[in-house]
């Protein structure tokens, strides 16, 4: 974590002392350090010289403009899921050439939408949405650039629910079948094939599932090109895995070395999407806490932050290592459950937390939070998202301010028929 570190017991985002920005924004907040997202940037970059690849962030992961516009002002494209991800990374300045659009469901209007802004690719899930798109590309007179994402039957990712390339999944057709829909898509008027396109699941910290998926999708490739289906590209999605707590992160130079193994010599230009790798260790979720609750028989810490605010734990049972923003000298560490102040019992950080007494007012930093954090949260119970922060050097701004609890309710309508309660 050299971009949060600690100066005289403080921990600091770069340059600027984390107490400083939670009085300035409140909290929780979420602060990105954008030196260490250009810094993982340019390692995979570099990881990859000598490769015909492109690096399209997975803006799913985090979608704050400014987080977006840091990347792609480092020459990342985006892979996007929805129109709404295409118009925030064409608002934060990704040339429409530069963004590739998968999902399982993607609708009508966004095709339509894509198709007009002139996107790179279309990953298609199935032969239903390839006709769907051909049929609008079609009435619209123009031509639909396309890759089939295969569902290459190789389980990868940290959990069940983050999976995505096995048999069974929603995601893509099963690679033994790419070459009938191609052949479809190839007799269809307004579909253009381009590539083949996989994501085999997220948080991954093995070589090995990548390698495996990479070697088949590769012959279903060449084979497919050898045919007469004139792909250029290959997509390999993203999925690389990241430090919560103990892990072993991905090492992008191995992974560009295995790259260059399985894939050396495939006639494609290559197509990566990271996006937890790139943004996750940029980012901490800054709480402060309520109450130090030391019951006899457990001792909690209430902070101000819950699952509405970062829902991983609740949702798949992660861990995010937690650190004290001032440190303590000589206190001992005790073992605290740090929980959330939302009404569900699934609304905890973690248990046995090794932290230093606490009291109210304190601050406490939620380690690598920059990836599916944001983007997850809700106003549940109403309370309000985490405001955002960026950090540059000594500089910072709110890019995303907490939503005053008014603007939750603002647009609820109550209709004039319904009777009033009485006074
Ligand atoms: C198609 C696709 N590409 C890229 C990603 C980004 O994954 P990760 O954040 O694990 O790199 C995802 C999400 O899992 C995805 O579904
Ligand atoms: N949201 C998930 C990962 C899903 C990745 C997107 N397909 C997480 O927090 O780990």
């Amino acid at each position: 974590m050299t971009f949060f570190h600690y100066r005289a017991g403080l921990l600091h985002a770069e340059d600027v002392p984390v107490d400083e920005i939670a009085a300035a924004a409140g909290t929780p907040v979420y602060i990105y350090s954008a030196a260490a997202m250009r810094a993982r940037y340019r390692s995979l970059a570099a990881a990859l010289t000598g490769l015909r690849a492109r690096i399209c962030y997975a803006v799913k992961a985090n979608h704050n403009l400014a987080v977006i516009r840091t990347l792609a002002a480092e020459g990342a494209g985006a892979d996007t899921v929805s129109w709404g991800e295409i118009a925030r990374a064409h608002q934060a300045g990704v040339a429409p050439g530069r963004i590739v659009y998968a999902g399982v469901g993607k609708g009508d209007d966004e095709i339509r939408r894509a198709l007009q802004l002139g996107i790179l690719q279309f990953n298609v899930e199935s032969v239903e949405e390839m006709r769907r798109i051909a049929g609008i590309a079609a009435a619209m007179g123009r031509v639909a650039p396309v890759a089939l994402r295969i569902n290459p039957d190789i389980g990868a990712g940290a959990h069940d629910k983050i999976s995505t390339g096995r048999k069974g999944d929603k995601f893509g057709v099963a690679y033994q079948e790419a070459g009938q829909v191609l052949g479809e898509a190839m007799r269809l008027p307004g579909i253009q094939p381009v590539g083949l396109h996989l994501h085999i699941g997220s948080q991954i910290t093995e070589l090995e599932p990548f390698a495996a998926a990479f070697a088949r999708a590769a012959g279903v490739y060449r084979e497919l090109k050898g045919s007469g289906v004139p792909l250029e590209r290959l997509d390999l999605g993203g999925g690389l895995g990241v430090r919560y707590n103990d892990e072993t992160p991905l090492d992008p130079v191995a992974y560009g070395l295995m790259l260059r193994d399985v894939l050396g010599d495939l006639d494609a230009e290559l197509v990566l999407e990271p996006g937890r790798w790139l943004v996750a260790e940029a980012g901490i979720l800054v709480a402060g806490v309520l109450y130090p609750k030391m019951a006899e028989e457990r001792h909690f810490l209430v902070l101000d932050a819950g699952m509405n605010t970062l829902l991983r734990p609740a949702m798949y049972g992660a861990r995010h290592a937690i650190l004290p923003v001032r440190r303590q000298d000589g206190a001992a560490d005790q073992l605290v459950d740090v929980v959330g102040p939302i009404c569900e019992s699934s609304d905890i950080f973690g248990r046995a937390y090794a932290l230093p007494p606490l009291e109210s007012g304190d601050l406490v930093a939620l380690t690598s939070a920059g990836a599916y954090g944001a983007v997850m949260m809700s106003d549940y119970n109403s309370r309000s998202s985490a405001a955002e922060v960026l950090i540059d050097g000594p500089d910072y701004a709110i890019v995303k301010a907490m939503r005053p609890v008014e603007e939750q309710f603002a647009d609820d309508r109550i209709p004039d028929w319904l009777p009033h309660p009485p006074s």
